[in-house]
């Protein structure tokens, strides 16, 4: 069939992938910060400096369980004059010459005090237990010791994270630390999927007439978003009508979403009305890319007005190949990091490592293969050093998504149109964790060489992910936070399953 006029030949054909993700960054614009509370803060990008308003600790803290003292009394036997374990305890109680105070870690040090002996290198004296408390000092300490003095871990308004940080577990808790209850982000996109194609049924028809196949894009694209932190519009299945796709991207596009993600119809057939459509929206950059697979991934920049605003948005719209594997493929290469780009990411590319091929390979002569593989990290990648060794998922047809799957690497081959031999590195881009991948079902190299593999009860808990939600019960046990006297800077957050969405 004739290609539809105005898309291909007003733009170069085939342009390389390198460029056809420059061009995708370049148009990304980052989305405006938003504030949300810090259970909400997991995952995203810091849209602002966070100082500490005051030092940590706040007050000269223990380090160990033990006794205050004055450091030149020395070893001998000394009257407990006090206990501090939290909060006010000790309060105006001055440990002088002579004298020592009973703390506990993390617990004030009483006044006139300037080392802690640890309990260990202490003995209660016996019989001392019911009137005041005397204890025996074993060991000579010296100032300071086992004592962390005011803003000892941070100092009163000191930087505790800058602005393009992302926010992973540590930092929430450092966001406690500090008081931050509210942080500005740059939010994840809505992303909105379209699936495109006569032959498509839904994935729960149980009976396929002929002709018919399941929506795998679809559901397979909603979840990849998601997986990458977006909020999902899911547009359904569109006829291969003009008019009918036409007004459900119409829809799309006034209804605020960052990102328009639609499968199929972007090759050469009489029906594939996506490139025109997006052509007449706004700005196609570019509607061919020389990769294998997703050669007919089609890019373009739409500005929309939303429907209760009325301010206008900025759009970024692929047309992923119908072809499952392509469009994942596509998704994974290019829509990831425009997701990571408009989230505040300062890299948002995909990570690459060098991994040794463990077969030998035939390349396209004419496309840049990315070829599904799993890498595995090995003592020996047959170098005789440690390295990535790179399995092959099988077959790489682009219809085929058993290619896809356990795949945590995409092997980048060169267009050479020969053999790769095994044992050759090659540039490989990871496209999940690694740590996650499943035990090689052959052995990868001869029996010198041990294969890192998940241990069983790792297994479990990626099974458990796959299920649903795990309760965390999170418990604050301080004598502090009891009484009111302090904050609970862990373990008051709330977190829900999946902390998907904004
Ligand atoms: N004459 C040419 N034909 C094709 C070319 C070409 O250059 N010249 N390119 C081929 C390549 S490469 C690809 S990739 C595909 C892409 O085609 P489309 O994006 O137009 O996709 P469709 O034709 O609609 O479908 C292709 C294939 O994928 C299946 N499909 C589509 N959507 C889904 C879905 N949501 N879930 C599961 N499977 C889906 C569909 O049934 C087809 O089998 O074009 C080649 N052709
Ligand atoms: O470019 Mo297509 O995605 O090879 O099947």
């Amino acid at each position: 069939m004739a290609e539809n006029a105005g898309t291909a030949a007003a733009k170069p054909a085939l342009i390389p992938p390198e460029e056809a993700l420059r061009i995708v960054l370049g148009a990304a614009r980052r989305l405006p910060p938003v504030a949300v509370p810090l259970h909400d803060a997991l995952g995203k990008v810091l849209a602002e400096d966070i100082r500490a308003p005051d030092p940590l600790p706040p007050y000269p803290a223990s380090v160990k369980d033990g006794y205050a003292v004055v450091a030149s009394d020395g070893p001998g036997e000394y009257p407990v004059i006090t206990e501090s374990r939290a909060g006010n305890d000790g309060v105006g109680v001055i440990v002088t010459p002579g004298t020592v105070a009973y703390v506990t870690t993390g617990g004030p040090i009483p006044d006139g005090a300037d080392a802690v002996v640890q309990v260990e290198d202490t003995e209660l004296v016996k019989g001392s237990l019911t009137d005041q408390k005397r204890v025996k000092i074993l060991v000579q300490t010296s100032k300071g010791v086992d004592i962390r003095p005011v803003g000892y871990d941070i100092e009163r308004d000191s930087m505790v994270l800058t602005a393009g940080e992302r926010i992973g577990p540590s930092e929430v808790g450092l966001l406690a630390t500090v008081g931050v209850t509210n942080v500005k982000v740059y939010p994840y996109p809505t992303v909105a999927v379209l699936s495109t194609g006569d032959e498509l049924v839904d994935s729960s028809t149980k009976c396929l007439n002929r002709g018919q196949i399941r929506d795998s894009n679809r559901a397979m694209l909603l979840a990849a978003a998601m997986q990458q932190q977006c909020k999902v519009l899911d547009l359904g299945i569109a006829r291969d009508d003009e008019e009918e796709i036409e007004r459900i991207i119409q829809s799309a596009l006034s209804s605020g979403i960052d990102i328009l993600l639609t499968s199929g119809g972007v090759s050469m057939g009489d029906k594939d009305f996506i490139k025109p459509l997006l052509e007449k929206q706004g700005k196609v950059y570019f509607n061919k890319v020389c990769m294998k697979p997703g050669k007919p991934l089609t890019f373009a920049e739409i500005t929309a007005n939303t429907a209760e605003s009325r301010t206008s948005n900025r759009i970024l719209a692929f047309g992923l190949p119908g072809n499952p594997v392509s469009c994942i493929v596509c998704f994974n290469l290019f829509v990831v990091p425009a997701i990571r780009y408009l989230a505040g990411w300062a890299n948002p590319k995909l990570l690459r490592v060098q991994a040794r091929l463990k077969q030998s390979i035939k390349t396209d002569p004419v496309r840049i293969e990315y070829h599904r593989g799993i890498i595995r990290w090995l003592v020996n990648d047959g170098s005789g050093t440690p390295g990535f060794v790179a399995e092959s998922t099988g077959h790489q047809v682009s219809s085929r998504l058993l290619s896809m799957k356990s795949a945590n690497a995409l092997l980048v081959l060169p267009a050479t149109g020969s053999v790769i031999p095994a044992g050759t590195s090659v540039p490989a881009i990871t496209i999940s964790d690694l740590s996650a991948s499943a035990p090689s079902k052959s052995p990868l190299l001869p029996d010198s060489v041990s294969v890192v593999q998940v241990t069983p009860s790792q297994d479990t808990v990626a099974d458990g992910h796959q299920e649903g939600a795990y309760r965390v019960a999170i418990l604050t046990v301080s004598d502090t936070v009891a009484s009111g006297a302090g904050p609970d800077r862990s373990s008051n957050l709330q977190w829900s399953k999946g902390c998907y969405g904004r």
